[in-house]
């Protein structure tokens, strides 16, 4: 369904050399980029700042032509075939707007649907579809410019799906929005990647947007794929453990060891202890631990992906 294959892009940009004197440079954004994404996949595409997010995106969506290599979504080369790309594909860019500044939100949608010539029984099923999970009625009758920022990403999610794509690209879609919205937004998002109609392709800061929608997670780092697969695979990958957190009445023998773990960690004058597991399962390290200790409390902590990303980032 998109396919990328050696896809580049470089900017001519010019740089300060001198007082006076000015040079061309040439930044390589996306560096040599092969993917392939399958219908109904939602995959996180993330990266540090200036990574080459963005300009993927905007080479898949036909805003960019690429310097060298290929892109095709449905089969279509974004620039060229343009319109005829934009009546498959939904685009929400979390820092630009698609709806009409002065005019209710509800108009807004009333005229994508003629832009986009949707059959209005059409039109009606998605945006009810969307009015019930999105929660748009409070304000579909306010101008655009009054919407709280929060309001308008519902908007512009709903704006995006009017003509029923079969992919949505979403730059940033959660940047700026408080908990509840952020959580309504990855709600909506995840029912309609869940229903299996469209095809996600995200890219986010906010790793609990991925953690939450992603079952495909592409790092990319100066323009390049550092990581390909879930979320788990980058676990694997750096080793990251899963931790055992104990609240015991006495702090434990000097020397113990409990099989599986390692102590990472020792607080409250011994009375917090912080284990890392090494095997996938935590019972047997409780079995131990129970035998020789009075547990006040226990609780796992499963890996953090920020930590693990940072790891990656970094190593880039
Ligand atoms: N129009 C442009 N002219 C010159 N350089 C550009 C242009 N657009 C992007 N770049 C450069 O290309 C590189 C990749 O930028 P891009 O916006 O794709 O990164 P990103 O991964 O989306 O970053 P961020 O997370 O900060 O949004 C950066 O070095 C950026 O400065």
């Amino acid at each position: 369904m998109i396919q990328m294959r050696e896809l580049r892009k470089d900017f001519t940009v010019r740089v300060k050399a001198g007082r006076l004197r000015r040079e061309k440079r040439t930044v390589s954004a996306v560096d040599g980029i092969d993917l392939t994404i399958e219908p109904g996949e939602m995959v996180g595409y993330i990266g540090p700042n200036g990574a080459g997010k963005s300009t993927t995106l905007k080479m898949l969506t036909g805003v960019l032509s690429p310097s060298s290599g290929e892109v095709s979504v449905f089969g279509l080369t974004p620039v060229p075939q343009r319109t005829r790309l934009a009546l498959r594909i939904g685009v929400v860019f979390g820092q630009r707007s698609q709806l009409w500044w002065d005019l209710p939100l509800g108009e807004s949608f009333r005229l994508l649907r003629h832009i986009y010539r949707v059959p209005a029984a059409e039109h009606e099923a998605r945006l009810r579809r969307c009015r019930g999970l999105l929660d748009l009625d409070a304000f579909l009758d306010t101008p655009v410019r009054q919407l709280s920022l929060g309001q308008r990403m519902r908007g512009e999610l709903t704006a995006a799906l009017l003509h029923g794509p079969r992919v949505l690209f979403l730059d940033e879609p959660t940047i700026g929005l408080d908990v509840v919205s952020k959580q309504a937004v990855r709600s909506f998002l995840a029912e309609l990647g869940a229903s299996g109609d469209v095809t996600l392709v995200l890219t986010t800061h906010d790793l609990a947007d991925i953690e939450r929608l992603c079952d495909r997670l592409v790092v990319i780092d100066h323009g390049r794929v550092v990581h390909d697969g879930t979320i788990e695979a980058l676990h694997a990958r750096y080793g990251s453990r899963r931790s055992l957190v104990v609240e015991l009445d006495e702090p434990l023998p000097p020397g113990f060891t409990l099989p599986g773990a390692s102590v990472t960690g020792v607080e409250a004058d011994g009375h917090r202890v912080t284990f890392a597991l090494d095997g996938s399962s935590s019972g047997a390290a409780v079995a131990a631990l129970v035998a020789v200790a009075s547990v006040r409390d226990l609780s796992v902590v499963e890996p953090d992906i920020e930590d693990v990303v940072a790891r990656l980032y970094q190593a880039g």
